[in-house]
């Protein structure tokens, strides 16, 4: 790949109405980097996530995917350039079983949307793509059942295995240990790194511990602007975000051994 940047934000700003929620939000991230973004609510993370994933349009600024402007797209052009985004809602389909969520997915990035029906059968490339996938997961023993029916921690599993079915290079997560039991969320962060081994990554936050257990970088957003973008141990010496926001939040996160 060409580019230096698998993305790029370059002075990106948001209004709603007279209100600047995004305000000038600089932030390059190298391929392979995985991300965290954290801030305190209302700071601005999901409105980025928004305009990263092309739900919202902004006001001005650009967004490059792998060096190519995506602002103004649609959700479903930047899905295609290699941009997939999981939800803090699960977007699975409730009666298909793990292994139709999955496939899809799978079926969705080799543009099938409209003929699949016809395909399915003799499919052989999106079936081994799809099992692959199940392993990856680990839902091996849920293969055939309904998403309904899989325990919420399961559920938030397969939800990542759509979103990286299609292949994409660059994955947003908003949220994806929310509600999870500490031992769900410490497996989770596991399934998360290994699912996502060789993709850039980015991920809303607020569980110190997934933040800590998880980003190579982290994003600290206050007030609709990126205070700082460091390593976590750069990040926990800031003086500015420690002032800012982080200052309890990292005691809680060492205190819990983390
Ligand atoms: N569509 C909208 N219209 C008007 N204001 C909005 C809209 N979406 C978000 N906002 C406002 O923008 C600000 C940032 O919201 P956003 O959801 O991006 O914050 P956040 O950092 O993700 O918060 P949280 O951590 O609570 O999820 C908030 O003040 C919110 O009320």
């Amino acid at each position: 790949m060409s580019a230096q940047y698998a993305l790029e934000l370059k002075a990106l700003r948001k209004n709603f109405g007279k209100t600047e929620i995004i305000r000038g939000v600089d932030l390059a991230v190298k391929a392979g980097e995985r991300i965290a973004v954290i801030g305190p609510n209302g700071a601005g993370k999901s409105t980025l996530f928004n305009l990263i994933s092309g739900r919202l349009t902004p006001t001005s600024g650009e967004v490059l995917l792998n060096g190519q402007r995506i602002d103004g797209k649609k959700p479903y052009e930047i899905n295609r350039l290699g941009l997939s985004r999981s939800f803090q809602i699960t977007n699975i389909f409730p009666k298909l079983s793990v292994f139709e969520n999955l496939r899809c997915g799978v079926l969705w990035s080799l543009g099938y949307k409209y003929t699949f029906l016809r395909f399915l059968s003799n499919l052989d490339d999106a079936n081994a793509r799809t099992e692959e996938l199940i392993k990856q997961i680990g839902l091996e023993r849920k293969r055939d059942v309904h998403a309904v029916n899989l325990t919420y921690a399961e559920q938030r599993a397969l939800e990542i295995g759509v979103t990286i079915a299609g292949g994409a290079g660059v994955i947003l997560l908003d949220e994806p240990t929310a509600g999870m039991s500490k031992t769900e969320t410490s497996h989770f962060i596991s399934l998360i790194k290994h699912v996502t081994v060789g993709k850039t990554l980015l991920t809303v936050e607020h569980d110190m511990g997934v933040v800590f257990g998880l980003a190579d970088k982290i994003a600290v957003v206050v007030y609709g602007e990126v205070i700082a973008f460091d390593t976590p141990a750069a990040v926990r010496a800031n003086a500015r975000v420690q002032e800012a926001y982080l200052g309890s939040s990292v005691a809680d996160a060492q205190g819990a051994g983390h």
